[in-house]
C-alpha cells in the first residue's frame, strides 16, 4: 500500500485556505523539519482544467525544485480520487502583497529592486526550463521564514510550454497581460509583464498601473496598455525605473524584454541605485 501523508508528516496548525485545499505547518519525524503541506480536496475541483492544473502543480513544482527563490516541493501524495498533498518549503506569514498594503506608501528604490531582482532570477529560472508561471502577482510572492528571500510560489496556474505557446485566459485582472485577454497564443512573455506591473505597484505606493471598477474595465485597460505615470505618483522615481517598466510592460510580447535581459537592465544591476531623479 502506498504510503500517505500522515504516515510520514505530522500535521499542525492550518496557516491558509485556497480555493480547493488547505495548507498546514507540518513536522517530518524523519528529518526533524518543518515545512508546508498543502491538502487538495479532489471532490471540490468542478471542471478538467481545474484538475489538470492541480495535477501539474507537484510535477512542475518537481522540475524547477530546488532554486532558492523558488517554494521547493518535498513530497507530494496523490491518493488517486480524493486528495493530491503537496509538501513545500515554509514560508514567512507575509506575502508581497501584505509588505506592500501594510506600508502604505511607496518602496524605495533599493528596496524594490533587490525584491524584484530575486523575482526575475525566479521567473528566468522557469522560462529555461519552459515553464510560464501565468499568475505572478504580489500574494504569491512569499519570502522565506526570515523575510529576507523571496520565494516565487502557487504553481497552480503554471503551464510547460516546451518552447512553444498556449491559449487560454488565465491570471489575475491587474496583472495579466494583453495577449491572454484578446485569445491570441502566449508564451512566457506574459510573467514579464506581471512583474513590470508589479514594479509599477511598489514604486506608486500600491497603485496599479491599469484599473477599472470590475474586471472588465480592468481587462479593457490592459488591452489598451495606455502606460502613463502620473508625475504627483512618479515624480521621484527614476528615470531608469520608468524605463525598465515600459521595456516590461510593453504591449507587444515580441517587443517585451525578456526575464534575462530584465536582469541585465541598469536599474537592476545598479540595485535601484541611479544619481539621477528626473522625470
Ligand atoms: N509554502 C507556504 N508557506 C506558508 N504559507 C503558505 C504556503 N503556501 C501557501 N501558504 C498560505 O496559504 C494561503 C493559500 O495558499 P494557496 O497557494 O493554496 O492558495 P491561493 O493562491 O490563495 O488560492 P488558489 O487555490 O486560488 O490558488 C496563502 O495565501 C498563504 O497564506
Amino acid at each position: 500500500m502506498s504510503q500517505t501523508l500522515r504516515d510520514k508528516y505530522q500535521l499542525l496548525e492550518e496557516i491558509g485556505r485556497g480555493r480547493f485545499g488547505k495548507i498546514f505547518r507540518c513536522f517530518s519525524a524523519e528529518n526533524g523539519g518543518i515545512y508546508a503541506a498543502k491538502v487538495i480536496d479532489k471532490s471540490l475541483l468542478e471542471d478538467a482544467t481545474d484538475r489538470e492544473c492541480l495535477e501539474n502543480e507537484p510535477k512542475i513544482m518537481a522540475l524547477l525544485s530546488p532554486h532558492p527563490n523558488i517554494v521547493s516541493i518535498v513530497d507530494a501524495f496523490d491518493s488517486s480520487d480524493e486528495s493530491l498533498a503537496i509538501v513545500m518549503d515554509l514560508c514567512g506569514s507575509q506575502n508581497l502583497y501584505d509588505r506592500i498594503a501594510r506600508s502604505g506608501r511607496a518602496m524605495a528604490e533599493p528596496d524594490a529592486a533587490s525584491l524584484m531582482k530575486q523575482l526575475l532570477l525566479a521567473v528566468a529560472h522557469c522560462h529555461r526550463l519552459g515553464v510560464a508561471h501565468r499568475d505572478i502577482k504580489p500574494e504569491n510572492v512569499f519570502f522565506d521564514l526570515r523575510g529576507a528571500t523571496v520565494k516565487l510560489g502557487d504553481f497552480g496556474s503554471a503551464v510547460w510550454l516546451g518552447g512553444g505557446s498556449v491559449t487560454g485566459v488565465v491570471g489575475t485582472p491587474y496583472y495579466v497581460a494583453p495577449e491572454v485577454l484578446t485569445g491570441r497564443d502566449y508564451g512566457e512573455k506574459v510573467d514579464v509583464w506581471s512583474c513590470g506591473v508589479i514594479i509599477y505597484i511598489m514604486l506608486s505606493g500600491g497603485i496599479p498601473p491599469f484599473y477599472g471598477d470590475s474586471a472588465e474595465d480592468i481587462f479593457e485597460a490592459v488591452v489598451r496598455a495606455n502606460l502613463r505615470f502620473p508625475p504627483k505618483i512618479f515624480r521621484s522615481v527614476s528615470a531608469s525605473a520608468k524605463d525598465l517598466i515600459r521595456k516590461m510592460v510593453c504591449r507587444d510580447a515580441s517587443r517585451r524584454i525578456s526575464a534575462e535581459q530584465a536582469l541585465r537592465h541598469p536599474w537592476i544591476l545598479g540595485e535601484g541605485q541611479t544619481s539621477e531623479r528626473i522625470a
